[in-house]
């Protein structure tokens, strides 16, 4: 091993201007770190300021919810009156009633029966998720009369279908399963529906789902209220707004008031929320765990999620941990229904704990009290950054940290990630004490069977993963050390694997400065269409090429085309 600690090297604290800060800070951190409390992310208007119904603001009291949160106060009024409005917050910042509050009101003065059908409709992008804000409208629904369902993947269809066909007023579901729904269950009565809730509407109208929703908009009533719900707000989500809500105002003759774009924190010089302090730990691949395991074990009696770029790395993670009586709970997508439920659940009950997950756990839910969230693989673009560390610190003066492991080799994502608002401080941590145990990890998983097929199926994940990560200027398969990640999955040498990898690219190439040169004249132009054209001839182009400094110059004109796009459309609606 080249380094016993694992630590940040002068580049990059130097690129991050912040100072280091150790596992046992000292005085002065600890002095400084107390002043950083969170800062509370109540206003001061209550609940009962608003023209809301009676049996609502009796189910608000009863969970314990007396004043709103910033995203709540500015953005109920509005959708009470019944307009569009497409709103962004932080994580953790009270979204769920901002839309659930508002749709059953509706509901409420409207005074639906299950005849009417259903009215609402909430899409999630993961069950998870979905069952999570059909538990917080259940408790809404306490006093109301109106009927609620879910619809989520991995249960049986037909229950869903005949609870559907008696008439489900508000419905929280996943698009896969919604679409199955409008399809196939007969006498599902949607025709009269007056509300659509899109949440994480930047992943849910993003390239994954998008022909799911597509198909699922095209069978819906246009005549509706949208909202549009997110911590991260995506050029897509105003197209789709411009689109979806155009073709809604030229089918009504009358003028549509203007939607409305409430972004509570774009003015915020900081992407995620003030009670979060984050690190960054620099690791070699072949330390990658040992340094994962020695901060477990010094954080046991802390609250902990780890994420990992693939399922089959939190199943051999897990199993490794168990084996060496470290428990730990685990959830990954293709988990069945009941396994991921126990997990979920016992960890949100534990007072400590461990959670391995992917980022099946990255966006939405709620688990309270969660002190730490490591990132042990980095993940795919900032934005799931900020969803991942926003399972911490959540809620009124929430408080939480979060750590992301990267190899020397991806640290240019520190810059991606200071673009999108986020900044990270240093953490070392001292893995001499635990270098023995590699040896040990070794002959455990060498003489176990299932733990080393196990553990080939996440070394091979783990290299496809790499390979297909889009950002390859900082995360470029061919520069992995192979020797290295085999180490951190227990292995002495690495194991023979059936991998597929893209063509090397070079790392310089002749034109390198020209093309650098041309693509900084075209920041130049202020005008977006001729950035954008630029772009997209100058991407296929330099694809070809492929050298890094292609892939890093492709990369910094992308986000700024995105910013700027955004920012575009996002001047189209109204800014309350
Ligand atoms: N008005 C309020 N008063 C006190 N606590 C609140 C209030 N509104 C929401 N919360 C709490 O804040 C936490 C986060 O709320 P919620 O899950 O709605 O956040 P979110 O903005 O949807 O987050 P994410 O972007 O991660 O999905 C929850 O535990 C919730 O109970």
């Amino acid at each position: 091993m080249k380094r016993k600690g694992t630590q940040m090297d002068g580049q990059a604290a130097a690129q991050e201007g912040e100072g280091q800060v150790e596992e046992s800070p000292s005085k002065k951190a600890k002095a400084a770190k107390k002043g950083r409390g969170a800062v509370s992310i109540l206003t001061n208007r209550a609940f009962s300021d608003l023209p809301l119904s009676e049996p609502t603001l009796k189910a608000l009291d009863e969970m314990g919810f007396k004043t709103m949160t910033e995203i709540q106060a500015r953005t109920i009024p509005l959708l009470l009156e019944g307009r569009d409005v497409i709103g962004a917050a932080q994580t953790g910042s009270g979204k769920t009633l901002a839309f659930l509050v508002p749709a059953i009101e509706m509901m409420h003065f409207a005074r639906c029966l299950p005849r009417n059908g259903t009215k609402v409709i909430v899409i999630s992008p993961t069950r998870e998720l979905a069952m999570q804000t059909h538990h917080v409208a259940k408790g809404l629904f306490n006093h109301h009369t109106q009927t609620l369902g879910l619809a989520v993947g991995g249960v049986p269809i037909g229950k869903e279908a005949q609870q559907l066909v008696k008439g489900v007023n508000l419905l929280v579901a996943t698009p896969g399963r919604l679409l199955d729904h409008l399809k196939k269950t007969k006498n599902f009565m949607y025709k009269n529906l007056e509300c659509l809730v899109i949440d994480e509407a930047d992943r849910m109208l993003g390239l994954n789902f998008k022909d799911e929703m597509e198909e699922i908009l095209k069978r819906l009533p246009m005549k509706r209220q949208t909202m549009l719900f997110s911590a991260t707000q995506s050029t897509e989500v105003f197209e789709f707004a411009k689109l979806s809500f155009k073709k809604k105002a030229a089918e009504n003759e009358a003028a549509q008031p203007k939607t409305v774009y409430i972004g509570v924190d774009d003015k915020k010089p900081k992407a995620t929320v003030s009670g979060l302090q984050q690190y960054c730990c620099i690791v070699e691949s072949e330390e990658k765990f040992l340094a994962l395991y020695t901060f477990l074990k010094k954080q046991r009696s802390k609250k902990t999620i780890v994420f990992f770029s693939t399922r089959q790395a939190v199943k051999f993670y897990s199993e490794l941990l168990r084996y060496i009586n470290i428990e730990c709970f685990h959830m990954e997508g293709t988990q069945k229904q009941s396994a991921q439920n126990s997990n979920l659940h016992g960890f949100i009950q534990a007072k400590s704990g461990i959670l391995l997950c992917t980022d099946v756990a990255a966006r939405g839910i709620d688990i309270p009290s969660v002190d730490w969230v490591v990132q042990y693989d980095a993940p795919r673009e900032p934005e799931m950054y900020i969803h991942r560390v926003g399972r911490t610190a959540r809620g009124e003066d929430g408080e939480g940290k979060a750590l992301i492991f990267l190899l020397t080799q991806e640290l240019t994502f520190l810059s991606y990630l200071k673009e999108a608002k986020v900044s990270v401080m240093t953490q070392k941590i001292d893995i001499t004490k635990t270098l023995p145990l590699q040896i040990l990890l070794e002959k455990i998983v060498g003489e176990n069977y299932y733990l080393s097929q196990s553990a080939k199926s996440a070394y091979k994940s783990c290299i496809e993963a790499y390979n297909s990560h889009q950002n390859k200027s900082s995360f470029n398969v061919h520069k992995l050390d192979l020797k290295g990640v085999a180490k951190s999955f227990c292995f002495s040498s690495p194991p023979k694997v059936n991998v597929s990898l893209e063509s090397r690219p070079s790392i310089s190439g002749p034109e390198s400065g020209a093309a650098r040169h041309t693509v900084q004249r075209a920041y130049e132009p202020s005008d977006l269409n001729r950035t954008v054209h630029f772009l997209r001839a100058y991407q296929s182009r330099l694809h070809a090429r492929g050298s890094l400094v292609h892939w890093i110059l492709i990369r910094r004109l992308e986000c700024r085309a995105a910013r700027c796009a955004a920012r575009h459309t996002r001047s189209e609606f109204l800014h309350i």
